[in-house]
């Protein structure tokens, strides 16, 4: 168990690769890991689910503070239920993705879950584990203060091929328009709340579109290195510097 347990917040557009590289970046240094958007989308399923007008910005605020949700944080296992309900499927869904920027635009739902996700890096860290955060505003509002902070790009059609690729197992034009709601719009929409395409003042902005996912987590894991100084052996006075 990590002594002083790191926090690592990672933000970037739809299809940028942010939760696979999270993932997989907490995988590879042994920490936990939180998807803050399947927590957009689980509030989202949750309205759907009690005939909640999600336009309805002050009802669908009062249900952020109360609404059930237990979220596990073990990157090879991330589970997210609602009420004792598995939504791990129910949140992918396309109907949903299409929806969830009208919670996600929400300023007082931002605002619970803002509290929200910092109890959770803070429990987290109280139980000695180190944590990777991903979402839009983890870098700039929700843990500006984290060890390490990343925006990974990529270009509007690299997102769009892969998104294509993960829904429709091709990225023909028609896969490719099939995901332009997905992708361009919800983005456009969710850019009104947070900024999520340059990196802030001391993020490490990384350019993903000419990458594979292996060399994206790379990317992540030589600059965490990079960032984190060796430390020094200790030398009393008089052992000659031996
Ligand atoms: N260079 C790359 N870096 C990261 N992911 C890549 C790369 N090339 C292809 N991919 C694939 O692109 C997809 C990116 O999906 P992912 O869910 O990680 O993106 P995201 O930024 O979290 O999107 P969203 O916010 O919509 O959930 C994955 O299937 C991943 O394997
Ligand atoms: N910190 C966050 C995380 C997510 N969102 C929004 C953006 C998306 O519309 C939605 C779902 O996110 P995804 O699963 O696609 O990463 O939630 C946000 O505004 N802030």
């Amino acid at each position: 168990m990590p002594e002083n347990p790191i926090t690592i917040a990672i933000d970037g557009p739809s299809g940028s690769g942010k939760s696979s590289v999270s993932k997989q970046v907490a995988r590879e240094l042994g920490l936990t890991y939180l998807d803050t958007g399947a927590m957009y989308r689980a509030l989202t399923w949750w309205c759907l689910q009690q005939g909640i007008d999600l336009t309805d910005t002050q009802e669908v605020a009062e249900q952020a503070l109360t609404y059930p949700l237990e979220i596990g944080t073990d990157p090879d296992a991330p589970s997210i239920h609602v009420g004792g309900t598995d939504v791990a499927a129910a949140i992918r869904e396309t109907a949903l993705s299409e929806q969830v920027s009208h919670i996600a635009t929400n300023l007082a739902v931002r605002a619970t879950m803002r509290d929200q996700q910092r109890q959770l890096i803070a429990d987290a860290r109280h139980a000695g584990a180190g944590i990777v955060v991903e979402g839009r505003d983890i870098t700039t509002v929700i843990a500006p203060d984290a060890d390490h902070r990343f925006l990974l790009t990529a270009s509007e059609e690299a997102r769009l091929a892969r998104r294509a690729r993960e829904l429709f197992d091709t990225d023909d034009a028609q896969a490719i328009a099939a995901t332009h709601n997905q992708i361009v719009r919800r983005d456009a929409a969710d850019a009104t709340v947070s900024a999520f395409f340059e990196p802030a003042p001391g993020v490490v902005g990384i350019d993903t579109s000419d990458l594979t996912f292996e060399q994206s987590v790379g990317a992540v894991l030589d600059a965490i290195a990079q960032a984190t100084p060796t430390p020094t052996p200790f030398h009393t006075p008089d052992d000659g510097g031996n």
